[in-house]
């Protein structure tokens, strides 16, 4: 097992890492060296069969553990999910010092955290990632739910107390989820780390590549990226922004294709091909876009759906977070682990995003 150290502005904790960890729930939580009344497991209908026995049975210390079971998937993400969790909890009269566990993949996490952030104005969490993917949800504390009109936009920055990621679990992660996942792997290396970019050139083929040390040693080159940019910066002010880089057409195409039509690992893919055919044009410079794409038909991420319009993923776009008054602001490519957020032109996302659908449509 690894322990790394998330350091923000507002809290310090461990991420945990290894095979077969969830086993030690207990003493992990015995190390946060606080009294907790109850615990509260969020978890998804997959997840459920698979893991949620292991862990309640793993929680030998508390006699109050309920668990909470969403249905799987990103329409989880919602008001109405939201709502029925702080019912229960309120029903089961949960008090401040309840300890939310969210046992899931960014789904869980997400809903999860923003359970806790907001139930009598705060609770502990715990971050127990199931997937690939939630190597980058569970570090950080971005917390949300979805609105149909935009991916997230009602969240808070809240921080876990701790984070246990056992890789053992991911073997039971189906093939586009392991896809899903290391788009967000591939997009840390991008943003920061040139060399861990030709490391997973080099190394790393198939998705069936990622296996044991090579696995183990990708997430933690993956978290060490997210936790330098958020212990600069907690609440995206400046560099967390590169964080999102491929995201401003990602959910644009994950809300404009109904939210749970595409992974968001996948719409990321989409997003960061986008964003550097965007940063060739705006900086005039030949980032090689070709041999991106040739490395990501790889992994198989699919094209951007052809039947979507460019114009209404324009209308998307410009509600994304980054926007503002109305100006898209994407995170744009100088060269591979350098980044920057600047003001794009309608027009030039516009003229890329025409060009995009229609190689689509002709091949
Ligand atoms: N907060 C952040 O910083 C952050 C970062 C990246 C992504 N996200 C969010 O994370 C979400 C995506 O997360 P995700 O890709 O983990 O999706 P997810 O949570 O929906 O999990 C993907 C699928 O895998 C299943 N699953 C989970 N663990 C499994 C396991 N061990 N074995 C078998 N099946 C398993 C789930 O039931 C689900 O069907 C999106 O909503 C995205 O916006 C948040
Ligand atoms: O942690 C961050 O900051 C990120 O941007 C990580 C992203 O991978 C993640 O999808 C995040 O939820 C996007 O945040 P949003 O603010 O654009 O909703
Ligand atoms: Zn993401």
């Amino acid at each position: 097992m690894e322990t790394l150290t998330i350091k923000t502005a507002s809290k310090t904790y461990p991420l945990y890492i290894g095979k077969g960890i969830r086993f030690q729930i207990q003493s992990f939580i015995q190390a946060l060296e606080r009294e907790f009344s109850s615990v509260l497991i969020i978890t998804d209908s997959i997840v459920e069969p698979l893991y949620l026995k292991e862990i309640e049975s793993s929680l030998t210390d508390f006699s109050n553990v309920y668990s909470y079971v969403v249905p799987a998937g990103e329409e989880a993400k919602s008001f109405s999910v939201f709502y029925d969790i702080l019912t229960f909890a309120l029903e089961k009269e949960l008090d401040r010092k309840a300890l939310v566990i969210a046992l899931g993949g960014g789904v869980v996490g997400d809903l999860a955290g923003f359970v806790a952030a907001t139930y009598m104005r705060g609770i502990a969490f715990i971050q127990m990632p199931t997937t690939l993917l939630a190597h980058d949800s569970s570090v950080g504390g971005k917390v949300a739910i979805n609105h149909p009109l935009g991916k997230n936009m009602i969240g808070a920055f809240y921080q876990p107390e701790a984070v246990v990621y056992d890789i053992e679990m991911l073997s039971t992660l189906p093939e586009e989820q392991w896809r899903s996942g290391f788009a967000e792997v591939i997009k840390h290396a991008l943003i920061w780390d040139k060399p861990f970019y030709d490391w997973l050139q080099a190394e790393i083929h198939t998705l069936a590549d990622l296996r044991d040390e090579k696995l183990q040693f990708a997430l933690a080159k993956g978290i060490t990226v997210k936790a330098e940019v958020v212990a600069e910066d907690e609440k995206e002010s400046g560099i967390r922004s590169y964080l999102n880089f491929g995201h401003t057409l990602a959910h644009a195409i994950e809300a404009g294709l109904g939210y749970g039509k595409m992974s968001h690992g996948d719409a990321v893919a989409i997003g960061m091909l986008f964003a550097i055919r965007v940063s060739e044009e705006y900086y005039g410079i030949d980032l090689e876009l070709q041999k991106f794409r040739k490395w990501f038909r790889q992994f198989h991420y699919p094209e951007i759906p052809k039947h979507l319009d460019a114009a209404s993923l324009l209308q998307l776009m410009k509600k994304d977070k980054k926007a503002q008054s109305g100006t898209i602001r994407m995170v744009l490519m100088k060269q591979i682990g350098e980044v920057e957020t600047v003001k794009v032109e309608d027009e030039l996302i516009l003229s890329i995003l025409e060009k995009e659908l229609e190689e689509v449509q002709q091949r």
